[in-house]
């Protein structure tokens, strides 16, 4: 179905007042892409390579979310404070040493090397003709025509890749004033500050509360479910919030009844305030320099006109009919694609489904090359890491179909792990019963992004748990863990040709 919104309103009869009054369309193009962030910028790239009459355009920075204020510069403090952490703990070891912080230039080598990245994609945005890059922001129409600037474009294929933006609950901005950090502002900071709090242990809350508390920030952390990293298994949970305690001032399952600034003595600054009722019941408050505010992301989609395309939400602002391998809607000429369609808002995914929707627009689902879904999989980069790979625990859960064992390991003591004293962890491993097949898999603990990938691995190319077990594991390794689940798993299925001793590491 192409989008005929326009043609209808274009067929009334000649004179109509209707027609009249329409203002004039300034360019029509077979594509258009809104928002130049990874999933747009690929789109473009992909459908270029078709189409000649193409518009891509785009509201803000013409980087990426990514690089701009999103996994780039958060990895980049995270190193900074995984360096202080090490030379700050390594007395066990017989390492002692003295830190000092440079908080201004701390702050800086973040902003540097976002730059760095960034002149990257300048140079691939630079590239592209200027007739084809429009700079603003889109709306669409009753028509289904784009509005941006002072331009009326009528497209017969749109890609939505306007990406998300953090999510405030309301009136908080206008409470907390100049305290209030988001994502978006906190890697500005031209200095450590002396305290933060930070709402939210979500993988944003968790990765910055700790890399600030591992800077000397004093952080104390809020949230209102006894929950982290939206971990599914409890005893994932539970070891989690365990390993992270040691580090971090968690209130876990507190409620804000308020927040708020006021003016400090010197009358230069203000600090924040937030009125919560902890665990227990008891109203308390904390006073700080900032309240980092990471309470979830919202799809940029509602103020987008979505609805004037004939696509329908769903109540978390959700498009229906969304095809999750090429981002199409329906049987619309509409593909919705990256953190816009609030599917899995992460980097990969988003690069994926601008490609797909890109090509997409060039051929058809038949000729183009289309990736399937991917196999859902996070990783969270705080120490230790949080990873979840395939289904989870209580989606298996709801399938009694799924007959599955859980293998487990305890990191606590694991042989490498333990040498290089990151020894906090736990990973559950879901196996089918009748498939010898891992479902899917959680775990916190030292390397879990290698054990993460490995797992995705094994679920998309549907390895077998013995396939995983006639594979080599090095010795020493904290991979060998990995070993140690899957060889429960195995113990817990009572497969006859299987080994039936869950064998620990070799020491
Ligand atoms: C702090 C942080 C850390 C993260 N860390 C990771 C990580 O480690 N790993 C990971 O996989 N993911 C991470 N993510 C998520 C990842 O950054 C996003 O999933 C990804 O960048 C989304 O890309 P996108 O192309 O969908 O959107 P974006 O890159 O946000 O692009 C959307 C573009 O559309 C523009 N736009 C919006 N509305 C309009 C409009 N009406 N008209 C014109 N233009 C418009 C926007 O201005 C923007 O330029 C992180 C996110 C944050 C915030
Ligand atoms: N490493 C990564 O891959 C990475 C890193 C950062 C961000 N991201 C992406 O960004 C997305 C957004 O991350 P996020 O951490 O902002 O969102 P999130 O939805 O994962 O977490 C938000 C947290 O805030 C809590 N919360 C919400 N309202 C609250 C309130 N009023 N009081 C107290 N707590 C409240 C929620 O309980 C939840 O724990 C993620 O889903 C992820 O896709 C990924």
């Amino acid at each position: 179905m192409t989008l005929n919104i326009l043609e209808n309103d274009m067929n009334k009869p000649s004179g109509s007042s209707a027609v009249n009054t329409l203002p004039k369309v300034t360019r029509k193009v077979s594509v258009a892409i809104i928002g130049a962030g990874t999933a747009g910028q690929n789109a473009f790239q992909q459908a270029s390579k078709i189409h000649d009459d193409i518009v891509i355009i785009n509201d803000g920075f013409w980087t990426t979310t990514c690089i701009a204020v999103g996994c780039m510069p958060s990895k980049l403090l995270i190193a900074a404070a995984d360096r202080a952490h090490e030379a700050n703990n390594s007395a066990e070891f017989g390492i002692h040493a003295t830190v000092q912080i440079d908080g201004k230039q701390v702050m800086q080598r973040v902003r540097d090397e976002r730059s760095h990245f960034a002149s990257y994609i300048k140079k691939q945005v630079d590239s592209w003709p200027d007739h084809k890059k429009i700079a603003g922001r889109a709306r669409i129409n009753e028509q289904g025509l784009i509005e941006v600037n002072n331009e009326l474009i009528e497209a017969s294929k749109i890609i939505v890749a306007t990406g998300s933006s953090p999510s405030i609950p309301d009136s908080w901005a206008d409470k907390l004033g100049d305290t209030m950090l988001t994502s978006d502002s906190v890697f500005e900071l031209t200095d450590l500050p002396k305290s933060m709090a930070v709402i939210g242990t979500g993988a944003i809350g968790l990765e910055l509360a700790q890399a600030f508390t591992r800077l000397g920030v004093e952080v104390t952390v809020f949230n209102r479910a006894k929950r982290v990293a939206g971990l599914k298994d409890d005893d994932i949970n539970n070891k989690a919030i365990d390993c992270l305690s040691h580090e971090l001032t968690m209130h876990l399952g507190s409620t804000i009844n308020d927040v708020g600034s006021q003016a400090n003595a010197d009358g230069k600054r203000s600090s924040g305030f937030i009125d919560y009722e902890d665990s227990a019941g008891e109203s308390q408050q904390w006073q700080g320099e900032y309240v980092l505010v990471a309470t979830g992301r919202r799809n940029n989609i509602k103020q987008l006109g979505i609805e004037n395309l004939e696509v329908e939400l769903d109540d978390k602002n959700r498009p229906k009919n969304l095809s999750k391998k090429t981002g199409q809607i329906g049987d619309l000429e509409v593909y919705i694609v990256g953190d816009a369609n609030a599917n899995l808002p992460l980097l990969h995914v988003a690069s994926d489904e601008g490609y797909s929707a890109g090509s997409m627009v060039c051929e058809n689902e038949k000729a183009a090359y289309i990736r399937p879904p991917a196999t859902p999989f996070s990783i969270v980069f705080c120490s230790p890491q949080i990873v979840n790979v395939g289904m989870s625990l209580p989606e298996i859960q709801q399938d009694p179909s799924l007959e599955y064992v859980i293998g487990r390991v305890s990191f606590d003591n694991q042989g490498r792990s333990r040498v290089m004293g990151v020894n906090c962890g736990l990973l559950h491993i879901y196996g089918c019963k009748k498939t010898d097949r891992i479902l899917g898999a959680s775990m916190v603990g030292p390397d879990a992004e290698y054990i993460g990938h490995i797992l995705a691995t094994a679920i998309t190319n549907d390895l077998s748990v013995k396939d995983m077990l006639d594979t080599p594991f090095y010795h020493p390794t904290i991979l060998e863990g990995l070993r140690t689940a899957l060889r429960d798993v195995q113990y817990k299925m009572e497969i006859p040709y299987q080994s039936h001793d869950t064998q620990q590491d070799s020491f």
